[in-house]
């Protein structure tokens, strides 16, 4: 790395926005230096995000300074901040989807000029890059057709390019699991060497810990002071976030589970996915974690129970009584719920209120006999989840989409959580939530199950599903390669079954 002329690449200085009436950041200050990875946490609704779309050029500020490499910059479109040398990997992907990986990762970069241009050429250069990340994508596939971790990876190599001089990564490990996260770790570790600076937003501690040189916590719209890593704990940051200590994160799993299985599968296999051979059962009162590396085939097992895929084969059982799922409609019909892992697409309705999104999942708990919805019934139930998830909003009036990432999930989540279901799927629970809001999500859960509920948790999050669950099934190849019972729970076990290998 060359040495810099200025000590700090980027300088971002007495920063405030609001939108309406709403302050969302005040006076905010972080100076990121060369080659380092400086992260920013706070709780949902802090202002992260926010502050990226004012450096990257989505949000004009109200006030403030932005220096990068000496000079006074003031981006009035990502296009400009690209040209800066600014860019974001978001938490909602940005692809499009009819595509070719290659198209998304240069098409940007180029403008309107897509015709005239060397595809043969850039698709070599698309396909040398994703090589060089360790991933295994081609670059000539259409980006409909990948995974979402796939995906991901493609919007982490369209963001890297020759002249970036800030890397903005927001949750990007959201999808991954640990295998992934250790490629992704490798290549920003080179990318910090050659002199970019990387900003990231994460809600995963273990993950700052490991890969952070700085931290800057955001409260409330308000800067904490930065810190570098080696000079605090996770108990310090968690209490700069959330204003006080974290004493239990996952609730005490005292609850009676039944003694026959609410809910059973038998021979399950998929039409166009890799699941085979999938055979489970739910006990009442159970929460059955799923664990197993990206693309063992997780998500696609909960679609194809819920309708959302096409069957090749198998039974399903409810109560004892075989059924039929068709369609997601179907599943809906037999209270058997499903919480996607692609809530922005799946699980909220963007254009909706708060209210709206919540209660037309809960239509029969809050109407009266005739089909007409009692408004104080709603209005009981949506604002007695908003304070229970703290979902960070002016009302339960405001639409979702004006909601931070994190605050979104909370109401994909409340909304499913406050219907009355037999069994539940629940994908990456927790993906995109902070601290506190992970603490009220696992209670939720257990307040579900409690109530006689069989719930499944998708979780690629290890000390989460182990923290949760009261057996884990560990997906390998899209089939369930082993069961972990309680006391066999570690993650040296699920990640050996994950790979395919027996326990020691
Ligand atoms: N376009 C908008 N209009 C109105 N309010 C907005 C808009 N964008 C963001 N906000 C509000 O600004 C606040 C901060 O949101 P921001 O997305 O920056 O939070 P965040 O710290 O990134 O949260 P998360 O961890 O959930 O991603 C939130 O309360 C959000 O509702």
């Amino acid at each position: 790395m060359k040495e810099p002329v200025n000590e700090y690449r980027l300088e971002m200085s007495g920063i405030s926005k609001s939108f309406g009436v709403v302050s969302v950041l005040k006076d905010v200050n972080i100076k990121v230096k060369h080659g380092e990875i400086h992260a920013l946490l706070g709780e949902n609704g802090a202002g992260k995000s926010t502050l990226i779309k004012i450096l990257s050029g989505v949000h004009q500020k109200d006030s403030g300074k932005v220096v990068l490499d000496g000079a006074e910059i003031n981006p009035k479109n990502t296009h400009e901040g690209q040209v800066l040398g600014i860019n974001v990997v978001y938490q909602e992907l940005s692809l499009v989807k009819d595509l070719s990986v290659a198209e998304n990762i240069y098409l940007h970069k180029l403008g309107a000029s897509k015709f005239w241009m060397n595809w043969k050429e850039l698709t070599k250069n698309a396909q040398e890059l994703l090589d060089s990340l360790g991933f295994k994508i081609d670059a000539t596939a259409t980006v409909r057709d990948l995974s979402i971790v796939q995906k991901q990876v493609v919007e982490i190599a369209k963001a890297i390019s020759e002249d970036t001089k800030v890397l903005v990564l927001d949750e990007p490990t959201t999808v991954f699991d640990p295998t992934d996260i250790k490629k992704l770790f490798n290549n920003l570790l080179k990318l910090k060497e050659k002199g970019i600076s990387i900003i990231y937003i994460s809600h995963h501690l273990d993950e700052i810990f490991k890969i952070a040189d700085t931290i800057t916590v955001l409260r409330d719209g308000i800067d904490t002071g930065s810190v570098p890593v080696s000079k605090t704990d996770k108990d310090s940051v968690i209490h700069l976030m959330i204003g006080r200590e974290l004493k239990d994160l996952y609730p005490v799993r005292d609850l009676k589970i039944g003694e026959e299985p609410i809910f059973e599968v038998k021979n399950l296999a998929g039409k166009d996915c890799i699941v085979h051979d999938v055979s489970f059962s739910v006990k009442a009162g159970e929460v059955v974690g799923i664990a197993g590396l990206g693309g063992s085939g997780r998500t696609e097992t909960a679609k194809l129970i819920f309708g959302a895929d096409k069957k090749k084969s198998g039974t399903i059982f409810l109560e004892g009584e075989e059924i039929k799922i068709n369609s997601p409609v179907d599943a809906a019909g037999y209270q058997i719920g499903f919480v996607s892992e692609d809530r922005k697409e799946e699980g909220v309705f963007l254009p909706l209120s708060i209210r709206r999104n919540i209660s037309v999942t809960s239509f029969g708990s809050i109407s009266s006999k005739l089909g007409f919805i009692n408004i104080d019934s709603e209005y009981k139930k949506v604002l007695g989840l908003i304070e229970k998830l703290n979902i960070k909003t002016p009302s339960s009036e405001v639409n979702v989409k004006n909601l931070s990432g994190g605050n979104q999930q909370k109401v994909a989540l409340a909304k499913w959580l406050s219907i009355d279901s037999k069994v539940i799927f629940i994908d990456e629970p927790t993906r995109g939530v902070d601290v506190g809001a992970k603490i009220e999500i696992y209670k939720l859960i257990n307040e579900v199950a409690k109530k006689g509920v069989g719930v499944v948790v998708i979780s690629s999050d290890m000390p989460e599903i182990m923290g949760i669950s009261d057996r884990i099934l560990v997906m390998h190849e899209g089939t369930f390669y082993g069961e972990l019972q309680k006391d066999q729970f570690s993650e040296e076990n699920i990640l050996r079954y994950s790979i395919g290998e027996p326990l020691k």
